[in-house]
């Protein structure tokens, strides 16, 4: 069994900064922007970087499943700079096999993301992705061998040009041993790209569903959590919605929705919150877990992300969850 995660491959850029820089810059707190390079050089002139890592949030997901002891793949797309050399030693060093699907030979930039962290540890993201939006070029071959797959695809995907189109080529051909995980990733996105997102649902191939509460009522334009499941659950078989510190809310064909309560935590920067909760999710689902214990290995994988400052894990999840399983 082995995770293989598609998705933008970014350098984040770390900032700490008062709620008011949100505004004076007119952003949602705790959105996702694109920005061009010009724009990005801008911000960046007014601010000092407290730490630049890996990240994406694919990969993200991909580190935690790594750390918790599962065989992972990372389908992206890297520049022909530093940062790429650095993004590609990052995976390495956490046991995550690269495959690079651009086919975009001339030199660009690795994409990055400057993540501007407020003191209540909420994150707002400006990304430029530079040679990331390569990695749908074409679809990529995910039948790697392994007698199962789940193959994870981060709904950022849908920025790039032909991100929509090879999603649905992906989802509609079956493959033996080979599931689709999506994650709704950002609210905003879900209304730039709600059509596509409902083709891809109704298209019947994703297995799971992540998003968080935001996402899901964004994307059934509704108030209503238990409505909105009911529409989403006609289609996808298995979800889980996180719901920052009521913990999450899981769902399946087979059983009522149950709310697993967060692990309690001193918030330091929620950046790859959601991505580590689908790493737990998935791992304890590969194991043979439960609903109710994949949700709450997502919990505690994601209790660890949100304690520190960047969007990777920084002790050995395995170890920590040990204590717990
Ligand atoms: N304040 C908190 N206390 C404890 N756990 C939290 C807190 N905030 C988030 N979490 C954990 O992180 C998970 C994901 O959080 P959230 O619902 O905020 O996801 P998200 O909005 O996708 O996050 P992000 O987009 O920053 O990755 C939650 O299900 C919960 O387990
Ligand atoms: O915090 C999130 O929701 C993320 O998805 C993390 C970022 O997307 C990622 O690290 C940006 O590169």
């Amino acid at each position: 069994m082995a995770v293989v995660g598609i998705g933008h491959a970014i350098i984040d850029l770390f900032v700490q900064a008062e709620g008011e820089l949100i505004s004076e810059l007119g952003l949602d707190p705790g959105s996702m922007t694109l920005i061009d390079d010009s724009t990005s050089r801008e911000v960046l002139a007014h601010l000092s970087v407290l730490k630049a890592s890996s990240g994406g949030s694919a990969a993200n997901t991909l580190a935690g499943v790594s750390s918790l002891g599962g065989a992972t793949y990372f389908v992206g797309a890297l520049g022909n700079d530093q940062f790429a050399n650095n993004y590609r030693d990052d995976l390495e060093d956490v046991g995550i096999v690269f495959i690079d699907n651009s086919l975009d030979l001339g030199a660009s930039n690795t994409g990055h993301c400057i993540v501007i962290v407020t003191p209540d540890g909420q994150r707002t993201m400006l990304t430029h992705l530079g040679a990331s939006i390569h990695v749908l070029d074409s679809v990529p071959n995910i039948d790697l061998g392994h007698d199962a797959i789940v193959c994870y695809v981060e709904g950022y995907l849908l920025d790039s040009p032909s991100g929509g189109q090879n999603i649905e080529a992906m989802f509609s051909k079956e493959i033996a041993g080979v599931e689709y995980a999506f994650s709704l990733s950002d609210r905003t996105l879900v209304q730039r790209r709600k059509p596509q997102i409902w083709e891809l649902i109704k298209g019947g191939g994703i297995s799971i569903l992540f998003g968080n509460e935001d996402e899901f009522l964004e994307l059934c334009d509704s108030n209503d959590l238990l409505g909105a499941v009911e529409k989403v659950g006609a289609y996808v078989g298995e979800g889980a919605i996180t719901l920052g510190a009521k913990g999450s809310f899981v769902f399946s064909r087979d059983q009522e929705p149950i709310v697993v309560p967060a692990a309690q935590i001193e918030v330091v920067d929620t950046t790859g919150a959601g991505d580590l909760f689908a790493a737990g999710y998935l791992y304890a689902r590969e194991k043979g877990y439960p609903s109710y214990e994949r949700a709450r290995m997502g919990n505690i994988c994601a209790s660890e992300v949100i304690s520190h400052f960047g969007a990777r894990p920084l002790v050995e999840l395995s170890t920590l969850v040990a204590k717990a399983f």
